[in-house]
């Protein structure tokens, strides 16, 4: 019998914890760890992931605040925005929606943030910190990633993992914490010869590549745990459709446990957000890191 990982479930019980914790915070500090998410221009797939963040940060009890800048805005204006959060002590947490227009450098952009308010985990010296071992803020989808696997296999240590893509919103922060976990780690990505056949060696497949359906049965190992963080929107029969990177339907029977889009990764990603806004605010306001 294969697993369907209930990513929503998880992401629930997730939320919970960190609004019990928030209202610790509260009492001890009189404030509520605040989000402060900076959106550029219009992008339609980006609507339904902040209706989510904004729904889950008052589950959690979060001050969320969304800035809205348009799509002609500068560098410059954007950088004195950051400033301002960065100096702005309601704001815990800053996280500015990627991509950006072309105009705009991310480099940039994400080395303005302050590193204790990065909540996405993607400035370089919260990079550094992860790959060192270090105490950092982690990127919020590996993250849950790695709360699903490790509710499913509770010692991941000598599994042969295989992360498909090497994105550094998913695919190298994902290698780096499974690296952490002591499982043995291979990256793929679209210059790798035979990927399928590694694929098929992995007792763990992360597929983070943006391709709908890419993976197909005859890519994994059987048994084998997959997940799949891939949210592709496409028209099916007319309509639009989320798939993943993964062909669910194919796949399923022959592996243990496979993540499911919707309702796997993507809650995931949004509870993790959610800890990582309260982890900062902790250790902005003093407390221990957990
Ligand atoms: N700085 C930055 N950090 C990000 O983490 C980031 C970003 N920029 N830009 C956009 C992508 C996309 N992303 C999603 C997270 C959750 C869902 C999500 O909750 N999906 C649900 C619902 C999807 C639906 O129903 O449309 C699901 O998969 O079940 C989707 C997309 C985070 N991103
Ligand atoms: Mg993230």
């Amino acid at each position: 019998m294969t697993i369907k990982i209930d990513g929503k479930a998880l992401a629930d019980e997730i939320v919970q914890r960190v609004a019990n914790d928030v209202s610790i915070f509260k009492q001890e500090h009189s404030i509520a760890p605040g989000l402060a998410v900076v959106l550029i221009g219009e992008d339609s797939a980006s609507a339904v992931y902040v209706r989510n963040k904004v729904r889950r940060a008052e589950q959690a009890g979060l001050r969320s605040i969304e800035h809205y800048l348009s799509a002609d805005a500068t560098q410059q204006e954007l950088e004195d925005l950051i400033d301002d959060l960065n100096k702005d002590h309601l704001v815990h947490g800053i996280l500015v929606q990627l991509p950006l227009p072309a105009h705009l450098s991310e480099n940039r952009v994400i080395e303005a943030i302050s590193p204790v308010k990065d909540v996405d985990g993607f400035h370089p010296e919260n990079v550094g910190r992860l790959v060192a071992g270090q105490a950092a803020l982690t990127p919020c989808t590996p993250l849950g990633c790695m709360i699903m696997l490790k509710r499913l296999l509770p010692d991941l240590s000598g599994k042969h993992a295989v992360v498909l893509g090497r994105s550094n919103i998913v695919g190298k922060p994902m290698a780096n914490l499974l690296l952490q976990a002591n499982c043995t780690v291979t990256v793929v990505h679209s210059r790798t010869q035979n990927i399928e056949s590694l694929c098929r060696t992995a007792d763990i497949l992360v597929a983070a590549v943006g391709q709908p359906l890419l993976v197909k049965e005859s890519w994994v190992k059987p048994q084998a745990v997959v997940i799949d963080v891939g949210i592709n929107s496409v028209l099916v029969e007319g309509k639009r459709k989320l798939v993943g990177d993964v062909d669910y339907n194919t796949v399923f029977s022959k592996v243990s446990a496979i993540t499911p889009v919707p309702g796997g990764v993507g809650p995931m990603t949004i509870a993790c957000l959610m800890q990582n806004t309260l982890k900062a605010a902790q250790f902005q306001l003093g407390m221990s890191l957990a």
